[in-house]
């Protein structure tokens, strides 16, 4: 079959239900659909949305012969994807209104042949679908319905969207009957890089690495909807948030050399989320921080450590007067912009409010408790039923991260603290993995068996890999080592890089190390309890350190693989989903994990964590100390 691939995207075309149009059946959004059909929305790696019912006998084979129709690729060059699993065969797994994606394979993707679009004329027409439906029928969403709803009857009174000239992604003011903002819309294909991005930020398929490495190109608007979600009572006060399809022409489509051409004449469909626009007076760039409520910031922060947001900068907080007499000179916060949150590996976070004085105030009894009772293995069955896209590997950030959170909080960190402690420090183009990277490493370790014959140093690189039990290195690697050796909890520092002398230094740091828990001082290893595990910890510090690569272009962590085998593939298949992402920028990886090891992993890093807390606590101190009593709150 001849492709017609090489032709760009003229229209974006969203057709709806299109195998109703082929086989006659289809009668718009009234038809009832039986029971034992599902639609899902296929979404090309172009932006392209094309709605489809499956039928109970439909597999993925089938599927793919009505896409070919429809988009002229033959099948056996395109894959159909459904979060982490390639759909080969079965497809039980895809649920009602489920967004799936087609990619063409590696070997048929060329600048020759640049994109996945519809061809046929029949299939370049207008959406026969609402202009707006929600994806997923939960009742977690019905705040929102009367929402779509008013904006559906002012698209239909002629009251159009407005594109919103800030940020890097497309976006869209949608707006009630009265013309005032009522939602802010975000395709899914306009992101910055994706091939529809309106503001010259293109040059990736969905699918592939996006701004941040670990969050996909495509893949931020069910992040969106996953931080409303996991935002329990409103605490954190995220808008409603909801994945739609969406229509209108309003949308931007990139047309190759004329570009843009068709976006105010022809309608098209997009994936999307739509989230509640809030009135707002500024955000949080354009103001001093200092009227911005403690509890709002805690609030804030506590969500942005759960859900590891690598997006917190201040325009991303929006900011409202109160008015009364009781609001005078308050303000209130409202978080927005998560679509880089729940990333599939651990990055570098970006948190606004890591210096704000409120982010050092230790947290309120209520946090406290809210922290207490969340529940990681609750929120991930939760979002896999709501978001059934999600990947594994997302949510192994989500218990991570949580994890981390109780236990930080409940040893008595502040909210700066276990910011910082999630944070990477940069010395000149260099970057270091962070003291939670540097506790997931070593749990890593501990998790995984080690093959020796693993440790190998790369010719021809400049980077020098470090070897513990290599004497003749020591001088040298020792003024390397300093930047890691000062992220490592102290009990892995050693001048000589010897197991002896490393237990002895655990042993002399234990002694000296004083923490102020409740009150009163007590040692670090009394307070956690952990001492024999502190001196286990160290007897393997070889290992952790092992697979750091220390070189001139900074740290480059060698995980997951070992020579002569794969490990860590999960019956899930989470792996495979991730080979695209880049490796040098990720020090620490779940997805390569499998269940097993995920869980003995958990286990390994919670043992880990008092250690490096009480190391946080003691640097704190000192910082303290030198800064005086005038940052005493
Ligand atoms: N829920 C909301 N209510 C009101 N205004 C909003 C809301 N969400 C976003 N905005 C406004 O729209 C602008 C762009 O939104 P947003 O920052 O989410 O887009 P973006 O393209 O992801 O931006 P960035 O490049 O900063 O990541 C914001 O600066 C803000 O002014």
């Amino acid at each position: 079959m001849a492709s017609k691939l090489d032709s760009p995207v003229q229209t974006q075309v969203a057709v709806a239900v299109f195998n109703g149009i082929c086989n006659g059946e289809y009668h718009g959004n009234t038809r009832a659909r039986p029971s034992r059909t599902r639609r899902v929305f296929v979404q090309t790696e172009t932006g392209c949305v094309l709605g489809l019912e499956l039928d109970r006998n439909d597999n993925a084979h089938t599927v793919k012969r009505r896409l070919q129709l429809a988009l002229n690729v033959p099948t056996d060059e395109s894959s159909l994807t459904y979060g982490d699993l390639t759909l080969k065969n079965d497809l039980s797994a895809i649920r009602n209104d489920s967004p799936l994606l087609l990619t063409r394979n590696a070997m048929h993707r060329s600048s020759s042949t640049p994109c996945l679009s519809p061809t046929g004329k029949t299939f370049q027409q207008g959406d026969q679908s609402g202009p707006i439906e929600i994806l997923g029928c939960s009742n977690r969403f019905a705040g929102t319905t009367e929402l779509v709803k008013d904006i559906i009857r002012a698209i239909k009174n002629g009251v159009d969207p407005i594109p919103v000239n800030s940020g890097l992604g497309g976006a869209y003011y949608f707006r009630n009957i009265k013309g005032e903002n009522a939602a802010i819309v975000k395709p899914t294909d306009e992101e910055p890089f994706a091939p529809n991005n309106p503001k010259g930020f293109v040059g990736k398929a969905l699918g592939q690495p996006g701004l941040k490495h670990s969050v996909r190109v495509g893949e931020t608007g069910f992040r969106e909807v996953a931080a409303y979600l996991l935002d329990y009572g409103h605490f954190a006060n995220v808008p409603p948030t909801v994945l739609v399809k969406v229509t209108h022409s309003v949308f931007n489509v990139n047309d190759g050399v004329n570009r843009n051409k068709h976006q105010k004449k022809k309608k098209v469909s997009k994936i999307a989320s739509l989230q509640q626009f809030i009135p707002h007076d500024f955000d949080a760039s354009d103001h001093g921080t200092s009227s911005f409520p403690v509890d709002a910031i805690h609030r804030i922060g506590i969500l942005d450590i759960r859900i590891f947001n690598t997006d917190r900068h201040a325009g991303n907080l929006l900011v409202r007067k109160l008015s009364g007499v009781e609001g005078f000179g308050q303000v209130e916060l409202i978080p927005i912009d998560h679509g880089l949150c729940l990333p599939e590996s651990l990055e570098d976070p970006y948190f606004e409010w890591i210096h704000w004085p409120q982010a050092s105030i230790p947290f309120s009894a209520d946090e406290l408790e809210y922290i207490k009772n969340l529940d990681p293995v609750r929120d991930c069955d939760m979002l896999r039923a709501e978001l059934p896209m999600i990947r594994e590997a997302c949510l192994r950030v989500l218990v991570l991260c949580s994890i981390f959170l109780q236990e930080a909080a409940a040893f008595g960190l502040c909210l700066a603290e276990i910011g910082e402690m999630m944070s990477r420090e940069f010395h000149g183009q260099e970057e270091e993995p962070s003291e939670l990277e540097v506790v997931c490493l070593e749990a890593k370790e501990l998790t995984m068996e080690i093959d020796m014959s693993f440790f190998e140093s790369d010719e021809g690189d400049n980077e020098f890999q470090f070897d513990m039990d290599c004497e003749a290195a020591e001088v040298n690697v020792a003024p390397k080592m300093s930047g890691l050796f000062a992220k490592l909890p102290f009990y892995y520092r050693s001048e000589s890089f010897n197991e002896k002398n490393l237990l002895a230094q655990v042993d002399e740091n234990l002694e000296e190390s004083e923490i102020q828990v409740d009150g009163g001082p007590i040692s670090a290893a009394v307070a956690c309890g952990h001492k024999d595990d502190w001196v286990y910890t160290a007897s393997r510090l070889s290992l952790s350190l092992k697979k750091v690569n220390l070189g001139e272009k900074g740290f480059h962590y060698h995980g997951g693989k070992q020579k002569g085998k794969m490990i860590g593939y999960s019956s899930r298949m989470i792996r495979s989903a991730n080979e695209h992402l880049p490796t040098s920028t990720s020090f620490v990886k779940f997805a390569d994990m499998s269940e097993e090891e995920w869980n003995l992993f958990i286990e390994k890093f919670k043992e880990l964590l008092y250690p490096a807390f009480a190391k946080r606590r003691s640097r704190t101190i000192v910082q303290r100390q030198r800064l005086g009593t005038s940052c005493q709150f």
